[in-house]
């Protein structure tokens, strides 16, 4: 994913929109990712701040773009976040992210910062580990594994 705008999940391609409100996500040339995102109203948590979770999946959103910008898809294995101040909603925001260190297990450490641009306010910062995985093998062995245990796949695959 290069610069300019942001390709949808699953999910939003079938609503037609990043429901996170990702407007753009660049590329930069050390690797590092910037996406430019307002969170809508549906993500008020109360007082006109953003829920803690809309603002974790955005994170777990431009992070995962620092791999896939590599051409590799990482899952999330786990992520930190501190909320340092509250997120506005209906405000511009930028999250920046980047990867900290890749080893040769194919775990990625990335880090990320919200910020409030214009003041340049640091929000929230995250870190995470992802994993690479090879997309066919990985989703293959998860219906696999769900019907061996359920005996039926996701509703959405069935
Ligand atoms: C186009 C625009 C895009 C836009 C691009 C933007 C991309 C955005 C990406 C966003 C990133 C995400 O949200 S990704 C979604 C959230 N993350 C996930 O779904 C990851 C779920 N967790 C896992 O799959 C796994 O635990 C890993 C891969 C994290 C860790 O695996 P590992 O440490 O290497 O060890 P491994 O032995 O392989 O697996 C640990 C245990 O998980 C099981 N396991 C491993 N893989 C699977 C699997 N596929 N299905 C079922 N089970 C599995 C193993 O059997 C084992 O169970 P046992 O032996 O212990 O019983």
């Amino acid at each position: 994913m290069g610069g300019g705008s942001a390709s949808l999940c699953a999910g939003c391609r079938q609503a037609g929109r990043c429901r996170l409100g990702i407007e753009a996500v660049e590329t930069r040339d050390d690797g590092s990712v910037v996406g430019r995102f307002r969170l809508g109203a549906e993500h008020e948590g109360a007082g006109g701040v953003a829920h803690g979770g809309s603002v974790m999946a955005a994170f777990d959103e431009v992070c995962g773009v620092v791999p896939w910008s590599a051409s590799v898809l990482a899952v999330t294995a786990d992520m930190q976040v501190s909320f340092r101040r509250p997120v506005p909603i209906e405000h511009d925001l930028d999250i920046r992210a980047w990867s900290e260190n890749r080893d040769e297990r194919g775990w990625w450490t990335i880090a990320a910062e919200l910020l409030l641009p214009g003041p340049n306010m640091v929000l929230a910062t995250a870190r995470g580990r992802f994993v690479e995985r090879d997309p066919e093998r990985h989703y293959a062995r998860f219906h696999q594994w769900l019907s061996e245990r359920t005996g039926r796949t996701s509703d959405a695959h069935a």
